[in-house]
C-alpha cells in the first residue's frame, strides 16, 4: 500500500521523492526544457537531461535551482507539480503530509512559494526542512542526542556544513563551490591547457571516471573529444587523473577551509564528540575520489562516505515524517 507521507529532495542537480512504505519512487535530474518561442515546458527530467547541450536554437534546456537558490521559480515550480503528478499524489494518496529539504539559502518568500507548488499538486501538510540536518538523519546519525555530529554535504550547486547536535544545528556554513564548480574547473582547465572546448557532460565524465583529488591516488587516462578553439575543427585529447586534481585544487581548498572554519566555531565538547565519530560525507561529491583522505589529512578527523550518500536526504525525508508521528504520540500522551 502507499504510505501517507512524501519525502522530496528538491536539489539543484537532482530530484529525488520518498514514499512512506515504498522508499526512494523517483530520481530525475533538476532540468527543464522549454520551448523559447511559445515559453511551453517540453520536457523534465531524465528526457529534459538528454538535451543538455543538444538543442536547437528554440530549446532551451534549463536546471532552475542552479548554484544552491531558486533562479528560476516558474519553472522549479512546473518540475515539482510535474514530478508530484508522475507519482500520482492526487489519486492514490489521501491528503499526504510532504517533507521538502530545499537548498539551504532560499529567502521566505521562495520559501513559501513552494509550499503553494505542493499544495497545489495535492499535499495537505507541507514541512520545509534544512538539508544539512535531513542528510545527517539519513546517514544514520542520532543528532537528537546532546552530542557534535558533523557532516559535508558535497552536492551540485552547494556543500553545507553542519554541526549538529540536539535536533538543530549548532554551527554551519554554505558554499557555492561544488560538483557543478568542479566540472567547469575541469572545463576551464582543458580549454586553457589544449584550447579544447568541451561541454558540461565531458566535464562531468572526466571528474568521474579517472578525477582524485588526493595527490598521486590515482593514475588512470581517458580520452576525450570536443572542439579545437583554434582550427574549429573536432579533436581528441588524454587527460590524466593528476590533471584533473590540479584543476580542482583551488575549490576544494575552499571545501576544505569552509570545513575547518566551522570546525574552529564549534563548541569544545561538540569538537571531542566529532573526534571520536568522525565527519560524515554526504551529496554525489562524496563519491569524488580521494576526497575522504584529503579532508582527514587537513581536519585532522576521521572522515567517512555515507552508505549511498545521493540517497541520504531523501531516505532523511522519510526518517524525519516518522519522526513526527512520534512526537507526535509523547504530546498526545501527556
Ligand atoms: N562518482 C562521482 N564522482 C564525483 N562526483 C559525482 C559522482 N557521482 C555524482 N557526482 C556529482 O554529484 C553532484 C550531484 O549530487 P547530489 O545529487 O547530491 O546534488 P543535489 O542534492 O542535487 O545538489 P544540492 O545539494 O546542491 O542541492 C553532481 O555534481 C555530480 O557530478
Amino acid at each position: 500500500m502507499f504510505g501517507r507521507d512524501i519525502g522530496i529532495d528538491l536539489g539543484t542537480a537532482n530530484v529525488l521523492i520518498h514514499v512512506r512504505g515504498k522508499g526512494i519512487v523517483l530520481n530525475e535530474p533538476s532540468v527543464v526544457a522549454i520551448d523559447t518561442g511559445t515559453n511551453r515546458v517540453l520536457a523534465v527530467g531524465d528526457e529534459a537531461f538528454r538535451m543538455v547541450g543538444r538543442t536547437p536554437g528554440n530549446i532551451v534546456a534549463i536546471r532552475p535551482l542552479r548554484d544552491g537558490v531558486i533562479a528560476d521559480f516558474d519553472t522549479t515550480e512546473a518540475m515539482l507539480k510535474h514530478f508530484l503528478a508522475k507519482i500520482k499524489v492526487r489519486g492514490m494518496f489521501s491528503k499526504p503530509r510532504i517533507l521538502i529539504c530545499c537548498p539551504t539559502n532560499i529567502t521566505s518568500v521562495e520559501q513559501k512559494a513552494i509550499r503553494e507548488a505542493a499544495e497545489k499538486s495535492g499535499g495537505k501538510n507541507i514541512y520545509l526542512e534544512e538539508e544539512p540536518k535531513v542528510a545527517a538523519v539519513g546517514a544514520g546519525m542520532d543528532i537528537y542526542q546532546p552530542s557534535g555530529n558533523m557532516v559535508v554535504d558535497i552536492g551540485g550547486g552547494t556543500t553545507d556544513i553542519a554541526v549538529l547536535s540536539m535536533g538543530d544545528i549548532v554551527t554551519a556554513s554554505s558554499i557555492k563551490v561544488a560538483g557543478d564548480r568542479f566540472d567547469s574547473d575541469i572545463l576551464n582547465y582543458i580549454k586553457k591547457k589544449y584550447k579544447l572546448l568541451i561541454g558540461e557532460r565531458t566535464a562531468e565524465d572526466i571528474k568521474k571516471s579517472v578525477g582524485t583529488v588526493f595527490p598521486g591516488a590515482r593514475n588512470e587516462e581517458m580520452d576525450i573529444r570536443g572542439r579545437d578553439m583554434v582550427s574549429g575543427l573536432p579533436r581528441t585529447i588524454t587527460v590524466h587523473s593528476e590533471e584533473v586534481r590540479e584543476a580542482l585544487e583551488e575549490s576544494i581548498y575552499h571545501v576544505v577551509q569552509a570545513s575547518k572554519n566551522v570546525l574552529e566555531k564549534t563548541p569544545p565538547e561538540l569538537s571531542a564528540d566529532i573526534i571520536d565519530r568522525g565527519i560524515i560525507l554526504t551529496g554525489g561529491g562524496a563519491y569524488l575520489h580521494g576526497i575522504e583522505e584529503l579532508l582527514s589529512d587537513e581536519l585532522k578527523v576521521p572522515v567517512l562516505a555515507a552508505e549511498e550518500p545521493m540517497n541520504c536526504v531523501a531516505n532523511g525525508t522519510g526518517i524525519m515524517l516518522e519522526n513526527l508521528d512520534r512526537v507526535a504520540r509523547i504530546k498526545a500522551r501527556y
